[in-house]
């Protein structure tokens, strides 16, 4: 067996051995079924790009129901020391209970490794099924602050003594008066700060310039949340503007050429910008954005929005290139170089242990973690593995029932059409 050694990362450079060891999260629900499929292919991408001089050595750490089983604990300390140690980790789903219960291990693992940007490219592939007539227009990819917002989990109960303490700080000592309902209302707390805001905005950007995007879009519902969405679009251009002054045009500074020197001097300001290939630094407030994202997706590229609406956002974009069964993510501090990937979806408790579900999202995730250490001719397989399988029309439930013609496989039998077809 190969011993394997670990990643590490020299002057900000992450630092990849042949044999790196890798934490894994087996996941509750349909956790196991995915994690075995997708493992297998990208063992099996990794050993035909390499010829068996590179390979993956898997360390399995503990969270959620198999983590409680077996310790009596939902998220040992253990296995935050572990993802800290090795840098890179991959996880399936964790359940969270709704309304009360544990909160979510998802969160907590972003939050206590300060995994600010949660990353989710959305992309169609030929053949998948959609519900929109122009599904190749979806090519965007999503920055969601992944550390603060109502995530934070500040929220009490109706009725219980923080509640009622907070509330009486929120009336005595701030006089407000427009709680409808004060003594049934349960209250949450929504930090957003300008550090969290400006990091995030920041690797849109950085991600914007180096991949040459042409626009990111801030995504807020600064309307009605003032000081925190509000604040996450001022905040957000002015880091664009302060630290890519001449790499980018923003709308604030097209509202100010349109104040000063009117509409027209605006437009051919941001056409002049374009044609320099400038990166336009745009925003839209959330509900329209959802709306647009629909009707003309191919006008955004790069969103950098805060934790609820990127949620949000995720599953619906999602939905138009073929559904949640195939949304790849990565959760990443760009500063340590710490990153856990992870599907977008969630445990589909529903279909757990039967061998049903698409491994395609957390084996999307396992390709963008080969191409984050720079492994791309496995990452390279497993697109075009992906992109011949779904064209020969063999896939599981979620397409195949949208599919015509389609051949309908099990989640183990998608993964071994899957190496069957790295060539
Ligand atoms: N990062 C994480 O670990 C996440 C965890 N969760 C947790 O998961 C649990 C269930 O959440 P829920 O809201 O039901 O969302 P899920 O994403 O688990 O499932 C919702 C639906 O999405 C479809 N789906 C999900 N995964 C797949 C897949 N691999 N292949 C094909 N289709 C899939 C299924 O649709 P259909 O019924 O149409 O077949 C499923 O019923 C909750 O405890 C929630 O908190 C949720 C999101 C993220
Ligand atoms: O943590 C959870 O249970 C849900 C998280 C979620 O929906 C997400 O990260 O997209
Ligand atoms: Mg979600």
């Amino acid at each position: 067996m190969v011993k394997g050694e670990k990643i590490s990362v020299v002057d900000g450079v992450l630092n990849v051995p042949d044999n790196p060891i890798i934490p894994f999260i087996i996941g509750d629900g349909t956790g196991p079924d995915i994690w075995a499929a997708a493992s297998r292919v990208i063992d099996a991408a990794v050993e035909k790009a390499y010829g068996g001089k590179k390979s993956i050595v898997w360390k399995e750490v503990l969270a959620g129901e198999k983590a409680y089983d077996m310790t009596g604990e939902w998220l040992p300390q253990e296995t935050l020391d572990v993802i800290n140690e090795y840098i890179i980790a991959i996880k399936g789903p964790l359940t969270t209970p709704i309304g009360g219960g544990i909160r979510s291990l998802n969160v907590a693992l972003r939050q206590k490794l300060d995994l600010y940007t949660c990353l989710r490219p959305v992309r169609w592939f030929k053949g998948v099924p959609s519900p929109v007539k122009r599904p190749q227009d979806v090519d965007m990819v999503i920055f969601r602050e992944n550390t603060e917002d109502i995530y934070a989990g500040i929220e009490y109960p109706q009725g219980s003594p923080e509640a009622k303490k907070l509330l009486r700080f929120l009336q005595e000592e701030l006089g407000v008066d427009k709680i409808r309902f004060p003594q049934t209302s349960g209250l949450g707390i929504k930090p957003v700060s300008k550090e969290g805001t400006r990091r995030l905005v920041r690797a849109a950007i950085e991600y914007a310039l180096t991949q040459g995007r042409k626009s990111v879009t801030l995504v807020h519902k600064g309307n009605i949340m003032k000081y925190t969405e509000g604040a996450f679009k001022q905040w957000g251009y002015e880091l664009a503007e302060q630290e890519y002054g001449d790499q980018v045009f923003t709308w604030n500074q097209y509202d100010q050429i349109k104040e000063r020197e009117g509409a027209q001097a605006a437009e051919a300001a941001q056409s002049q910008a374009e044609a320099a290939g400038k990166i336009i630094i745009k925003d839209a407030i959330a509900d329209i954005f959802l709306q647009q994202i629909l009707t003309r997706p191919a006008e955004f590229e790069v969103v950098a929005t805060l934790n609820l609406n990127g949620d949000y956002i995720s599953d619906a974009l999602a939905a138009q290139v073929g559904g949640i069964g195939i949304a790849p993510g990565a959760n990443i501090n760009y500063e340590t170089g710490h990153a856990i990937f992870e599907a977008t979806h969630g445990t589909a408790p529903k279909y757990a242990g039967l061998d049903k579900v698409n491994p395609s999202s957390v084996l999307l995730s396992g390709e963008m973690m080969l191409r984050h250490l720079k492994w791309n001719e496995a990452a390279d397989l497993i697109i075009s593995s992906m992109e011949k399988t779904i064209a020969s029309k063999v896939v599981t439930y979620d397409f195949a029932r949208l599919t015509e013609g389609a051949t309908e496989v099990k989640c183990s039998q998608f993964a071994d059409e899957l190496i069957k077809n790295l060539t």
